[in-house]
């Protein structure tokens, strides 16, 4: 079995540029890594992208945006794909798999939208939990100052108040999840880098579960 590590955070916390960084350092290590993302880059992620992410109105019942009900089976969808053709057999084949965002950011996310905690666990069974989940956490003010420079940004990333309570979700599934670690993304990129990196030799080179 390889090792399944995960990058959270609210959107502009870094979690792009750490995993770049860390599928980097298992790679100068000899490992082999898969370096993937959610939502994904197929079709269930295209179509996510057009109906949830850019707010757009095609194909929605009474013009208004899909239901939070309908955003959390899409990602859920999207991420059965991911899990049954990327990740197990990634694993199954001793790769270190890197994942920017997994089940995580739904239960973070939707719950934030309003749904129930625990029916999104339900819905989300069917994913294995990782070997280690990297939260970068930073407050709401300091990410939206890192992402204004982007060029498309979505409707849905900018609104501050629902990164506000994502960030706080984040916060209590960590107490709920105890793979979750949290690292402050305040600092400068080495650093976060080399804190990820002694993180995930004390967890999973001289303390693994398996
Ligand atoms: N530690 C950091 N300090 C300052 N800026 C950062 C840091 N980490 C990333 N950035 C910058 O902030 C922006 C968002 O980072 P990114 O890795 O894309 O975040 P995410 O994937 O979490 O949305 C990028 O422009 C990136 O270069
Ligand atoms: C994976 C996932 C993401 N999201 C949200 C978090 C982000 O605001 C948004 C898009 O993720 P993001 O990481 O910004 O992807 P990209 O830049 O490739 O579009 O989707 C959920 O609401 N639920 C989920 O299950």
């Amino acid at each position: 079995m390889g090792m399944f590590i995960v990058l959270e955070g609210i959107d502009g916390a870094g979690k792009s540029t750490q995993a770049k960084m860390l599928a980097n350092w298992f790679e100068e290590r000899g490992y082999e890594v898969v370096l993937t993302k959610e939502p994904t880059d197929t079709a269930f992620g295209k179509l996510i992208r057009r109906l949830v992410l850019t707010g757009g109105k095609e194909g929605i019942i009474d013009g208004a945006r899909i239901s939070k009900e309908a955003e959390a089976l899409l990602f859920a969808a999207d991420r059965a794909e991911h899990v049954k053709k990327l990740i197990e057999p990634a694993l199954n084949a001793g790769k270190v798999v890197i994942s920017d965002r997994y089940f995580y950011s739904s239960l973070a996310y939707q719950w934030a939208r309003g749904l129930d905690l625990n029916w999104l666990i339900n819905l989300n069974g069917f994913a294995p939990r990782a070997d280690l989940v990297i939260l970068l956490d930073l407050p709401v003010k300091e990410s939206i100052k890192r992402i204004n420079g982007r060029s498309i940004r979505s409707e849905f990333d900018k609104i501050v108040e629902l990164q506000k309570k994502v960030r706080e979700n984040y916060l209590k599934l960590a107490e709920k999840f105890n793979e979750i670690r949290i690292i402050n993304a305040l600092a400068p990129v080495e650093d976060i880098h080399n804190d990820i990196t002694a993180l995930v030799e004390h967890e999973l080179f001289e303390n693994p579960k398996k």
